[in-house]
């Protein structure tokens, strides 16, 4: 049977109920790590993965900038590269990342080598950035729209992490602040977007996928490092390894 027209309500209401379902808040690492139920190794784990999905936002909005049609749009779209980039060094998303994982006691060339990664971090991360490439504009622009769920995971990440956490502190978690408020913001842009190119039911179809594909992305990263790092904690050669670090 093939797909009705929504209304743009209705396909907000698609696209939330996506995020409802399949949003990485759900997942058993997270709510380890919200929990204070993981130990520092394990936070160091997250946060060295987590790092290459950060520096790899930058590379993927500015390929659809280069795509974008109108200077209203890429006006727009060139914020989220200051936001993560920053318009000076040590300043920006990036910059405030590696403030956690020096604060976790994380070796920053290390980091930043990604030599720790984990494969699944890279296949997904990867995929993401290659997605946002190969799609149309609408979909790549759908795909950024996780934004909508994440202001709440972050509050309770903050929370939970400085609750549970000695060895958190609110100035190694600066990261999250300022997205509470660039992400609805941004978020906001994109599903306005959404709502009023995607026409055809196919185009809401694709916009659909796009969303499933990106909660896919962030929940095979979380997958890995239960797998890796809780359980059964086997880790893959070549990994970070908590002994070495
Ligand atoms: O902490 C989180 O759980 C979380 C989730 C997401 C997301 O849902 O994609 C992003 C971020 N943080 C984030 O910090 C961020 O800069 C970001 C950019 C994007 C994107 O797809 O363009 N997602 C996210």
């Amino acid at each position: 049977m093939s797909a009705p027209l929504l209304s743009p309500d209705e396909l907000e209401a698609a696209l939330r109920a996506i995020g409802a379902e399949r949003y990485h808040n759900l997942h058993p690492f997270h709510r380890a790590l919200h929990d204070g139920r993981l130990n520092r190794a394990q936070v160091q784990a997250w946060a060295l993965n987590r790092y290459y999905y950060q520096a790899s936002i930058p590379a993927k909005d500015a390929t659809l900038l280069a795509r974008l049609p109108t200077a209203e749009l890429r006006r727009e779209w060139r914020r989220r590269l200051v936001d993560h980039d920053g318009d000076a060094p040590g300043t920006g998303g990036v910059a405030r990342w590696l403030k956690l994982t020096d604060g976790l006691g994380l070796d920053r060339a290390y980091v930043e080598s990604l030599e720790g990664l984990l494969p699944a971090t890279r296949f997904a991360v990867d995929a993401y950035v290659a997605f946002v490439r190969d799609r149309s504009v609408l979909e790549a622009i759908a795909s950024s729209l996780t934004e909508l769920f994440s202001p709440t995971i972050i509050s309770e990440r903050v929370a939970g992490m400085l609750r549970h956490y000695d060895f958190i502190t609110p100035e190694t978690l600066a990261y999250f602040q300022p997205r509470l408020t660039q992400a609805p913001r941004d978020s906001d842009f994109a599903l306005g977007y959404v709502k009023e190119h995607a026409r055809t039911p196919e185009q809401q179809q694709a916009v659909l996928g796009a969303l499933n594909f990106k909660c896919g992305v962030l929940w095979a990263m979380l997958d890995e490092l239960e797998y890796a790092y809780v359980n059964p904690g086997r880790i893959p050669p070549g990994a970070f390894h908590p002994d070495a670090a």
